[in-house]
């Protein structure tokens, strides 16, 4: 079961936010530059909005870290919102006079909830009367947090285990990445070259075309990113219990991301609709050792790795603030209304990708430290290599 334990903290135009993850060996290479790298990755893909331009993403260790390498104590790391100045009022902790607060220019009830956010169902259970208190925290600027934690977790899998994360966006709107074409972890710098991550020149253009196109119908998009864990070995996971499931734990991992509305594991829906002899990945004896002839089920069999390439992908849906605000009511008057819109991304699945990518790599860490244990890097590193020295099937 779950070792590793990680939180977030924080609202989007709040002073920061803020993560823990509790449970990591010590010695794994973890800088302040590290993750500001894989922050600036997920500020990037076109589509997204002026906030992006804008904000940066400030990182400052508060805990775990020492001299570039982890101590074994909890992780605590802080990513300051840039644009809190403009919010200091507006998001203050403590009581504000309201004359100070309509000097901002930033109060005005948001009364008019967003189909497609948690907006109204947030208002409706938490007990506001405008969805400020609801969005700050529904905002996917929650992800940078998780991308922070991400960075540290695949720093671990590639030192203890030779695990490496690769994403790529395969669909975007109608446009779609050719079938079955797997980036490698060498083909990382060319795909955040790619205005939409995508490995295809030409899907690439289809998809860069779908958002200029829904930018000018006022409209926004979704699509599906892929994740590819290379190197993982054979048994994380297991069959035993339902919780202990690899698949549900990434499942779980991915839809908490959101606007993620679906999660395949390998061909996952398109499985269903091919007979057996078309859907399983045979087993065939190589110089190599055991491996299997096709990748169909994503390097998952009853919820344990199978030692192949694992892939999983994420379907997100068009951001909910439509330029072409949608129908909804007024909470205030209770009279039909337009939504609110200030600003938003028009599309943000190449971002989805790295927070995807964080979320595998969380997950995979987990199941790292539950299945191979160690309180140092070489200590997990020597639990891995011991284990797959002396698996008897193979
Ligand atoms: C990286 C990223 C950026 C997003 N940017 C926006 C945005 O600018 N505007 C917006 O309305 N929704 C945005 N979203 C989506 C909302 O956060 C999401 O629709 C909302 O949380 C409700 O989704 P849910 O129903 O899956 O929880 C973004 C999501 C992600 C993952
Ligand atoms: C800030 C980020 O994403 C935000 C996610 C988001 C939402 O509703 O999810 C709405 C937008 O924020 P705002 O309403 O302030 O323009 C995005 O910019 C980020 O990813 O860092």
């Amino acid at each position: 079961m779950s070792r590793l334990r990680w939180l977030t903290a924080g609202e989007s135009h709040g002073p920061a936010l803020v993560a823990t993850l509790e449970g990591l060996p010590a010695g794994v290479p973890v800088t302040t530059e590290l993750v500001a790298d894989h922050l600036a990755r997920r500020r990037l893909g076109y589509g997204r909005g002026a906030r992006m331009k804008f904000e940066q993403d400030e990182v400052t260790f508060l805990g775990g870290v020492r001299h570039g390498l982890s101590l074994g104590s909890p992780i605590a790391v802080m990513v300051g919102n840039t644009e809190w100045p403009k919010w200091e009022k507006v998001m203050s902790a403590d009581p504000v006079d309201p004359s100070e607060l309509k000097e901002t220019g930033r109060n005005a009830p948001l009364t008019r909830p967003r189909p497609g956010h948690a907006d109204l169902a947030g208002m409706q259970k938490y007990g506001f009367d405008e969805a400020r208190p609801i969005l700050e925290r529904a905002s996917a600027r929650e992800t940078a947090a998780r991308v922070a934690l991400g960075a540290v977790a695949r720093s671990f899998l590639k030192e203890a285990a030779g695990i490496e994360i690769v994403s790529h966006v395969v669909e975007l709107a109608a446009a779609k990445a050719p079938y079955g074409v797997y980036p490698t972890p060498g083909d990382v710098e060319k795909l955040d070259a790619d205005p939409v991550r995508c490995l295809d020149a030409d899907a690439s253009k289809a998809m860069v075309a779908e958002i200029d196109q829904a930018h000018k119908d006022g409209d926004t998009l979704g699509g599906v990113v892929e994740v590819l864990a290379y190197g993982v070995p054979v048994g994380l996971g297991s069959h035993v219990h339902w919780d202990r499931r690899l698949d549900a734990r990434l499942a779980a991992a991915l839809m908490g991301i959101q606007a993620i509305k679906g999660v395949e594991v390998g061909d996952g829906f398109d499985l269903a609709r091919v007979p057996g002899s078309k859907a399983h990945d045979e087993i065939v004896r190589t110089e190599d050792g055991i491996k299997r002839t096709s990748g169909r089920s994503g390097g998952t069999e009853g919820g344990l790795t199978t030692g192949e390439l694992l892939r999983v992908r994420a379907a997100m849906k068009p951001i909910a603030t439509v330029p072409r605000a949608l129908a909804t009511i007024d909470v205030a008057t209770g009279e039909a209304a337009a939504a609110h819109h200030q600003r938003s991304d028009v599309c943000a699945v190449p971002a989805a990708g790295i927070v995807a990518e964080a979320m595998v790599a969380l997950v995979l860490a987990d199941a790292v430290v539950e299945k191979f244990g160690g309180d140092s890097v070489p200590e997990t590193r020597r639990n891995v290599q011991s284990y797959l020295d002396n698996l008897t099937i193979r």
